[in-house]
């Protein structure tokens, strides 16, 4: 069957220029989120990974941001919409979950308020129905005293359910693409991984197309149905789940799964080195000095050539050359 493509991300650039130079946050992304599938995307701190989720519903605070590229949002491009024609969509079509809830909610109104005042700007209901469906919502994602939480301020809920009450929010209108930017980070790993399941099956249910961020690979391997890896703004991999953690074929991915955590491993083995400066990024490989399998090929290579097979893509020399490990490997 033909999976349906709900957001598609075409050549996307987002730069900021500078009195320095030109900071190059997100680098030729292309990228499809599918109706009812995951999209796991990973990476460092620092790669890009925010910007390039906030520059799909155009939240960009600074306004110096520059974008290039489509952002096809059912077949509009987002970058040629107004900022009201814009403000339409979130929520309804797009929606986001955030990091940190205690900097969405404005500490003087209460969840009630905050629910109410969404639902309302995108659909036409009395403050009554609205509540019902604030409530309805708040149910879905086990909160118990719905009720009460809607009378109650951000202050007066703990991170946990707070963090819930901003999924009830951006699943309230049923969304068809949502973008969760490490919605569980700040979470305690019990509360994380309740949160996390309840937040798989419920998107899973409303068949909504979901760009998850985060920089663990366990969040990854839980919820994604699809893996792209971020470095310096690029998308270095992208493959299948199953295929990723099975085959890895960058080097800087197969570092990433090498550094992680696992009790069976006696050593983590870190990625050695930092990650250059964005700012005046060429477009030679950006992993190129942090790079165990550095050839004299390397040097030579431009991130435009992508190799790989079928629907597992690899920006690095070796695969885009196509040198025959390719098939050896991945078949
Ligand atoms: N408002 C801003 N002004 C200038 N530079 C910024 C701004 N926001 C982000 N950056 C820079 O853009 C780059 C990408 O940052 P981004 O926050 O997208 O990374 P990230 O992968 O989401 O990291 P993290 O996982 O730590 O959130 C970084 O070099 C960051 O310093």
């Amino acid at each position: 069957m033909k999976e349906e493509v709900v957001l598609k991300v075409e050549e996307l650039q987002v730069y900021l220029p500078s009195q320095e130079g030109m900071l190059r946050a997100v680098n030729g992304v292309n990228l499809e989120i599918k109706k009812g599938k995951i999209l796991g995307l990973v990476g460092e701190s620092g790669c890009g990974k925010s910007v390039m989720s906030l520059s799909l519903l155009k939240l960009l605070k600074n306004k110096d941001w520059k974008t290039e590229g489509e952002v096809r949002l059912k077949e509009r491009n987002i970058f040629s919409l107004s900022e009201e024609e814009m403000r339409k969509q979130r929520g309804k079509e797009i929606a986001m979950i955030m990091q940190n809830p205690m900097s969405v909610f404005d500490p003087l109104r209460t969840i009630g308020s905050h629910f109410v005042d969404t639902i309302q700007n995108h659909i036409k209901v009395s403050v009554r129905e609205a509540k019902k469906i604030a409530i309805e919502n708040l149910k879905k994602v086990s909160l118990p005293e719905a009720e009460k939480i809607m009378r109650q301020y951000p202050f007066q809920l703990s991170g946990g359910m707070l963090q819930r009450v901003m999924i009830a929010i951006a699943i309230a209108m049923n969304p068809d693409v949502l973008i969760a930017d490490e919605p569980t980070t700040a979470l305690d790993v019990t509360v994380q991984y309740q949160i996390l399941g309840q937040l798989k099956s419920l998107v899973k249910h409303n068949n909504t197309g979901v760009l998850l961020v985060s920089h663990d690979l366990g969040v990854i391997a839980q919820m994604a149905d699809e893996v792209a890896v971020m470095y310096c703004g690029y998308i270095v991999e992208k493959a299948p789940v199953e295929e990723l953690f099975k085959h890895p074929a960058h080097p800087y991915t197969r570092g990433l799964l090498a550094s992680r955590f696992q009790l069976n491993k006696k050593r983590l083995k870190p990625i050695e080195g930092q990650p250059p400066s964005l700012l005046n990024l060429g477009n030679q490989c950006p992993f190129l000095e942090r790079c165990s399998e550095v050839e004299a090929a390397c040097r030579e290579y431009t991130m435009d050539e992508v190799g790989g097979i079928k629907n597992h893509l690899v920006r690095c020399v070796k695969y885009a050359r196509g040198k025959e490990m390719i098939l050896d490997e991945l078949a």
